[in-house]
This record gives structure tokens, sequence and C-alpha cells, in this order.
């Protein structure tokens, strides 16, 4: 089952140029490497501020721990459950995390995309492709058991994001190789040609000629440190649902792909009620969203916005007008054809309701940006109002001196640039594919 793209396809690849054709052309977006080395993703076509540049769905997407069995949101989708939906949960054996769906819908998605095959004793091979030999149900749901007390103790989205990519890919896998049709909404499969299925949406997981694992492999992401108990829970899992699938999860790759998570993962919706982190803020798990972390309700992946790169004078935003996971990227400013998207990874407006200076607010998104994406942010009004800072402003930022309120948070800054330096360096060596 090719989870990873082999030699021959990423050589494949570069011979051919992945990015002529991802993404496609109705999306209005190309991503090109600017004089940096990075990807930034511009406008194929001349678009007027409030117009929708393109709509995407995500690859997964994982409600907040505290969320996740509340029965107020979908679990798919991210609706909210009132009065008027129709929600709808798995069997109590088929359900350890206390999912609820707003529908039928959603739930058959979730299901087949990865549900299935992480948290259900249902057979990983639709019939066709089923090995004669009998599954150790006993010791799948041991292993499943093990992981869903891991993932409540540990309440880490990034987590079960991973998770839950992998379950994916091996469904879209399977569902490749019994010759299944795979909804793209849905996730659920038919064996009818592609054609009949009317696409309003965009997410690449299962279209074209590349694999989910030839997306991901494209994207950077940031060195984690994975917590230690997390990979043989997960291997465990798969290699009790189909014996052979753990060795396409090695420690480098389940890293890699927490990485590129923290690195990429959207902040879904707004609340208020979120509960206060008791976390190290640097221990903090953090989704890129203009509206803070502290007010998503989950956070979810998607391929294309992965490459959106961030500004303090955005000029698309990311929104939810559905309030659920449908990501729209609309422009805030008249784009002219080959103009960069660029979106809020962080609130970055002034606080005046409470009296915060131009200065202060510039330093407090720039710690955010530093310690969520390791970065010091080069975007132009940063670095306008950088030249005009005074003394005193600039000696707080290069750490000279300690702010009022005692936190010492220049080094903040001072690692993340030691980091992209180091980055840097890493890929001038290893070659642009791998950062
Ligand atoms: C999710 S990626 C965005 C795509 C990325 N540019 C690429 O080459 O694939 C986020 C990373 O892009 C870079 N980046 C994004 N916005 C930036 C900004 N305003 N200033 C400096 N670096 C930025 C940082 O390295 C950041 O960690």
């Amino acid at each position: 089952m090719p989870l990873l793209p082999s030699r021959g396809r990423l050589a494949e690849f570069r011979a051919t140029g992945y990015y002529d054709h991802f993404p496609p052309k109705s999306m209005n977006v190309e991503i090109k490497s600017n004089d940096n080395g990075r990807k930034v993703l511009l406008v194929t076509k001349d678009i007027a501020a409030g117009e929708t540049i393109y709509k995407e769905y995500p690859v997964v997407a994982v409600l907040d721990a505290d969320l996740e069995a509340s029965g107020k949101y979908c679990s798919h989708c991210f609706r909210l459950i009132d009065d008027s939906s129709t929600s709808t949960q798995l069997p109590a054996d088929q359900n350890p995390l206390g999912s609820t769906f707003c529908s039928d819908h959603c739930l058959t998605a979730n299901k087949a995309q990865s549900t299935s095959l992480l948290f259900t004793q249902e057979p990983p091979l639709p019939p066709e492709l089923a090995a004669s030999n009998a599954l150790d149900t006993a010791g799948r749901k041991e292993a499943q058991d093990k992981f869903v007390q891991y993932l409540k103790k540990e309440k880490r989205a990034g987590s079960l994001l991973v998770a839950r990519f992998i379950a994916r890919q091996v469904a879209l896998e399977t569902a490749k190789l019994a010759g299944k049709v795979v909804s793209s909404t849905t996730g659920s499969t038919s064996s009818s040609t592609k054609t009949d299925e009317k696409r309003e949406d965009f997410t690449d997981a299962e279209e074209g000629d590349y694999l989910l694992a030839d997306h991901i492999e494209r994207l950077r992401y940031l060195s984690v440190k994975p917590n230690e108990e997390e990979l043989p829970l997960i291997s465990a899992v798969l290699e009790k649902t189909l014996p052979g699938l753990e060795q396409f999860v090695t420690e480098e790759r389940h890293s890699m792909l927490l990485g590129k998570m923290a690195y990429n993962a959207i902040g879904v919706g707004y609340r208020d009620d979120k509960p206060e982190p008791t976390a190290r803020p640097e221990d903090i798990e953090k989704a890129r969203t203009p509206v803070g972390s502290q007010h998503q309700i989950g956070s979810a992946f998607y391929t294309l916005s992965s490459y959106a790169n961030h500004s303090c004078t955005p000029s698309a935003k990311l929104s939810f007008p559905a309030n659920t996971t449908e990501l729209h990227i609309i422009a805030t400013q008249n784009l002219k054809k080959g103009d960069e998207i660029t979106v809020a990874y962080v609130d970055v407006s002034q606080h005046t309701e409470s009296f915060e200076t131009a200065a202060e607010a510039r330093r407090r998104r720039r710690i955010e940006l530093a310690r969520g994406w390791r970065f010091a942010c080069a975007c132009p009004k940063c670095e306008e109002e950088g030249k005009e800072l005074s003394k005193e402003e600039k000696k707080v930022e290069e750490g000279e001196i300690e702010v009022e309120d005692g936190k010492d948070e220049s080094k903040v800054e001072e690692s993340a640039r030691k980091f992209e330096e180091k980055e840097k360096e890493m890929r001038e060596e290893k070659g642009a594919e791998v950062e």
C-alpha cells in the first residue's frame, strides 16, 4: 500500500513539476517559491475585496478535547448541534470518544474516513481484499482502548489529527485498491465513476494523480518532540487492525506528521467559553486563527491553505461562513493577478479597549508567532512599525530591559530567529524539499 511516495515518484514530481498540477486551476491560486525559497500562495486572476477566492474542506478535523464528548458540536463538520439537528451517535462500543454527529451524512463520512479503522471492530478492508485469516478482535479492542485512554489523558488535538490522518490514508488507499470511488464530502465509497458526482468543494485527499502522502510530503513542519508513549500506542492499533501497517509509521514519520499538524492546522470556529489553559505558554497547542486559539472549537488540516503565509495586514481572511469546517478564503482587499494571499495566524488587532499601544500590539503578536510557529514576522507592517519603535521599545524587543509585568518574553523571538537560521542551514544542506 503506497502510503509514502516512492523515490521514483518523488523524482517524477521534480521532473514534471508538482506545483504545475497542484492546486487545480479552478482554485484561482498557484503556489510559487519566493526569493527566500519559501512557498507563497498567489492569486491567478483579479479578485475584488469581499470575494471568496476559494473554498476548501479539511482532510482531517478534530474538536477541542473539552468539546468532543459534550454533544454540543458535530465531531465531523463542527456544526452546532441544536434542536433542529437530527443528531446521531455510533453505538457505545464504537464510540469511545463520545462523539456526536449532526446527521447520518457526517457520521458515515467520519466513520469511512478514520473512525471505523481507529475505534471500531469493523473489517479494515473491503470484502474483495480481505485476507482469509481471522482478525484478532480482542487484541484490536485492547490496543484501541489504550490509545483512547492516552488521548483522553493528554487532550492534544495534534495526536488525534495525526491518527485520523494516517487512518484516512489507509482508507483511501484500500478503497483505491478495491477500485472504489471515494466521495469527497462523505468519504464513503461507491463503485460509480467519479464524473457522476457534483463537486462543490475542494479537498485534494482523493483527487487527481497525487496521493495524500504526496501532498503532505511537500509541507513544511515544526520539529517537535513527541510524547514517547504515543507512537507505540498508534502502532499497536495499526498492527492489530492490519498486520504490517505499523511499519509505515516510523519514529521519524510520526514526529514529522505531528510537526506538520502543529505548523499547518487551522483553528476553526468561535467561542468564549474555552477553559483557560493550564499548561506552560510554550506547551499550549496553537492553531492558526485570527481569533486566537483560545476561541476556537477545534482544529483542522487543509492542504492548500497550509501554504498561506502570515501577515499582520493580511490580504485575505480565513472564514467559516457556514459555521462548519468549510473554509472560505476571502479577499480583504482588491487583489491583482499575481498578488500574494496572506492571512492572520493570530489576532492582529490593536486592543485599544485595554489601552494597548501599537508597540505593545506588535510585540504581542510577534511573540505569539514566534512561540507558535517559530518565526520572526517579516511582514511589511512589522518592518514599518519596527522602524518607528522608540529606543526604550527597541531595548524591550531586544531583551535589554524587562517588561513591566516581569515576563521576559524577549528570548522567544531571539530563539525563533536562531531556529530560522538553523532551519535554513539544514535546508541548504539537504536540498529544498526537506524542511
Ligand atoms: C504554514 S507555513 C506557510 C508556508 C511556507 N511559507 C512554506 O514555505 O511552505 C508557515 C511558515 O512560513 C513562514 N512564514 C509565514 N509567514 C511569515 C512571515 N510573515 N514572516 C516570516 N516568515 C513567515 C514561517 O517560516 C512559518 O513558520
